[in-house]
């Protein structure tokens, strides 16, 4: 299947999906009910239904403040909430804790912290590991087998740095890398634990506009290699030519939802996005070059 006829499927799956905050989904592999988050008298997140279809990119969408990262926080197990359930694969998920979550499947990337940025990209990858020798007292007590698995566990995160070309970079540290390069980073981190589904935190924050095409295309091929998406983003520029369908949050709530090109014309979300940021264009590319706008807009033409 080429790209573009995997491109014509995501959307073609939505297709007969309401546009409206809640909306069931053909196939949802998260589901969330009834979410709630208080920090002191203010109310984060107030979700009342949630669903994030398989195979898809979502966008989680939302002006600064919305809830967006909270939600996050909570469905990822980084966080509590006060109320509210939610599933993964028909699975229950809530109340589990974040290494619990990433073991069934659901991953997110996380910002490189001043710590990791002072370990080597390879030792990075090597600590995202799910089974990291070093926590792993049976192989440690065996140094033949430990040896064995530091081998393969080190080949497969050559060959991951290698599709996001970081493999040259492997003994550089990681706090050495460009914004676009330690975003790739973040998502390869991810990829070590081979994820149904990845949750990225702002990937597009911090990148230089002419890395940003790249990187969409890095999210487009893991959609298209059967991965579900799910990212953060308050930046209205770079969703709109990525996501196969958009979330929008405002104070805590889902507000809408849709394909990128009727949620930016919803009313519900230009007075979200206004009230938070009077000046914002919704339909503002500057993010994007030119030549990389005209080719996402000439894929866009064709589905
Ligand atoms: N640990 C916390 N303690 C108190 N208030 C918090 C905490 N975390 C988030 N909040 C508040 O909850 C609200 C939602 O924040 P959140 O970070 O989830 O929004 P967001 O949509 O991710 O925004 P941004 O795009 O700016 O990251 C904000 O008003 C924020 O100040």
């Amino acid at each position: 299947m080429s790209v573009d006829d995997t491109t014509t499927a995501a959307a073609e799956v939505l297709r007969s999906v309401e546009h409206v905050p809640g909306a069931a989904k053909p196939n949802p592999l998260v589901v969330a009910d009834h979410v709630t988050r208080k920090f002191g008298g203010m109310t984060a997140v107030d979700v009342d239904h949630l669903e994030v279809q398989e195979g898809v990119i979502t966008a989680l969408i939302g002006p600064n403040g919305a809830g967006k990262t909270t939600l996050f926080n909570l469905l990822t197990g980084f966080d509590r909430p006060n109320t509210g359930e939610w599933s993964f694969q028909g699975r229950s998920l809530s109340g589990k804790s974040g290494a619990a979550v990433a073991k069934a499947g659901m991953v997110r990337t996380f910002q490189l912290t001043k710590a990791l940025s002072r370990l080597t990209v390879l030792q990075n990858m090597l600590l995202a590991s799910p089974s990291n020798p070093g926590e792993k007292l049976a192989l440690s007590w065996l140094p033949f087998l430990w040896k064995k698995h530091e081998a393969e566990t080190t080949a497969k995160a050559m060959e991951i740095l290698a599709r996001f070309k970081l493999d040259t970079k492997a003994a550089d540290y990681a706090g050495s890398l460009s914004g676009g390069q330690r975003k790739l980073l973040e998502m390869a981190r991810a990829l070590m634990t081979d994820p149904t589904i990845i949750m990225l935190d702002e990937p597009m924050a911090g990148v230089n506009p002419a890395l940003v095409q790249s990187l969409l295309g890095h999210v487009q091929a893991l959609r298209d290699e059967g991965m579900t998406v799910l990212f953060v983003e308050h930046d209205m520029h770079a969703v709109r030519h990525i996501s196969d369908w958009v979330v929008v949050m405002a104070e805590g709530r889902i507000v809408a939802e849709g394909p990128p090109g009727s949620v930016m014309k919803d009313q519900a979300v230009v007075d979200a996005y206004l009230g938070a940021h009077h000046d914002t264009d919704l339909g503002d590319d500057a993010l994007l070059d030119p030549e990389v706008l005209a080719r996402l807009e000439a894929e866009e033409e064709k589905r």
